[in-house]
C-alpha cells in the first residue's frame, strides 16, 4: 500500500518517541524481548484510500491482545450475539489482562469480558472447524480479507515462545475448563490461541483494519461489507470499555477514541466515521501499553479534536 508522509505527523512521533525510554518491551514472552524498544511508527488510513505515515512503518509485530477484537468479530459471526454473551460478558474488570483474580469470584465462572486473556481464551474456543489448524485458517484469512493483503502470516518463533511460557493462560484455560466453560482439549486451544496472538503485520494493515471498523465493518475502499454492523460496534464498544485493559478508563478521558493494544506495541484505533490507525511502540506501560503508542494518541487527539465524547 503507497502511504505519504506528512511533516505534522513525523514531528508527533519525534515528540512521542522521547517516551520509550520510560517504557520496557515485554519479555514474559521470551520472543518479544528481542524488540527495539525505541521503535515507533503510525499509519492513518482514510476510507477513501488515502494513507499517511511516520515512522519505520515496514517494520512487523505481532498483533498479541490486538487480535482479541478480531476473534470477536469473527465468533459474533460464527454463533451469534446470544451464544457468544451466554460464556463471556461484556464489563470491564479493572484488573491486569491475565489476572484470575475476578473469575474465580464469579457463579458461575464466566470471563467479565473478551479482552481479558480469560474471556479471549472463551472467545477462541468458540471459533468454527474442525480443527486447530482450519480454525486458524478461518481467523487468519479473515484477517487477511479485512486488512486486504493475503500474504499476512503468523511468527512460528513467537508463537512457540508463547505457548512453552503460557502457564498463567494455561492456568485460565483449565480453571475454565473445570468449570464447563471450555470442552477442548487445553494445549489445542493454547496452540491455536497462541497462533492467534502471534499473526504478524506492519502499521499500516493495522491501520486498514482499524478503518473497517471506523466504517462500521465495511471496507470502502473494496466495497465488501466485511462483517454486519452491529458487530463492528459491539466491538468498537468492547474498545472503548476495556480494550487498554486496566487503562481503558484513563485512555477515554485522555484519547476518547476506540483503541486496542497488545503486548507486541500495537495500539489499533478506529475513530468512528473518519479513519483507522496502527501504530506500533514496543516499550511498554506499567500496564502493558505502548508507553509512547499512547502518548502519540494523546497528542493526536489533542491536536485534531477526535475524542467522540
Ligand atoms: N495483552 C496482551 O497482548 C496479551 C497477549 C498474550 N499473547 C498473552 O496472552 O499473554
Amino acid at each position: 500500500m503507497l502511504c505519504e508522509t506528512n511533516k505534522e505527523l513525523d514531528e508527533l512521533v519525534e515528540e512521542a518517541r522521547k517516551y520509550t525510554k520510560d517504557g520496557q518491551v515485554a519479555d514474559y514472552i521470551p520472543a518479544l524481548g528481542k524488540a527495539d524498544p525505541y521503535d515507533l511508527s503510525i499509519a492513518i488510513n482514510y476510507p477513501d484510500g488515502r494513507c499517511v505515515s511516520a515512522g519505520d512503518v515496514q517494520k512487523r509485530f505481532t498483533l498479541q491482545s490486538t487480535s482479541k477484537v478480531i476473534s470477536l468479530a469473527l465468533v459474533l459471526m460464527d454463533r451469534g450475539y446470544d451464544e457468544v454473551f451466554e460464556h463471556v460478558g461484556m464489563e470491564p474488570t479493572g484488573d491486569p489482562f491475565n489476572s484470575i483474580a475476578k473469575l474465580e469470584k464469579m457463579t458461575p465462572a464466566k470471563p467479565l469480558n473478551p479482552m481479558i486473556n480469560a474471556g479471549a481464551l472463551v472467545v477462541t474456543h468458540m471459533i468454527k472447524g474442525n480443527s486447530v489448524q482450519e480454525r486458524f485458517d478461518r481467523l487468519l484469512s479473515f484477517i487477511q480479507q479485512l486488512a486486504n493483503d493475503a500474504s499476512i502470516g503468523f511468527s512460528e518463533e513467537i508463537a512457540q515462545s508463547e505457548l512453552e511460557t503460557a502457564d498463567l493462560n494455561r492456568a485460565l484455560c483449565y480453571f475454565l475448563k473445570q468449570h464447563n466453560r471450555l470442552n477442548e482439549e487445553v494445549e489445542d486451544l493454547l496452540n491455536l490461541y497462541t497462533k492467534q496472538c502471534a499473526i504478524e503485520m506492519n502499521c499500516l494493515h493495522l491501520a486498514r483494519i482499524g478503518m473497517v471498523f471506523a466504517m462500521d465493518g465495511m471496507d470502502p475502499i473494496t466495497s465488501k461489507q466485511l462483517m454486519p454492523k452491529e458487530v463492528a460496534r459491539i466491538c468498537k464498544t468492547f474498545m472503548v470499555t476495556c480494550g487498554m485493559y486496566n487503562a481503558s478508563g484513563e485512555f477515554a478521558i485522555k484519547v476518547g477514541i476506540p483503541a486496542k493494544s497488545g503486548v507486541a506495541g500495537g495500539i489499533m484505533g478506529a475513530v468512528p466515521g473518519k479513519f483507522g490507525i496502527g501504530i506500533f511502540g514496543p516499550a511498554l506501560d506499567d500496564k502493558g501499553n505502548s508507553i509512547a503508542g499512547m502518548k502519540l494518541l494523546e497528542m493526536l487527539s489533542n491536536d485534531y479534536q477526535l475524542s467522540m465524547f
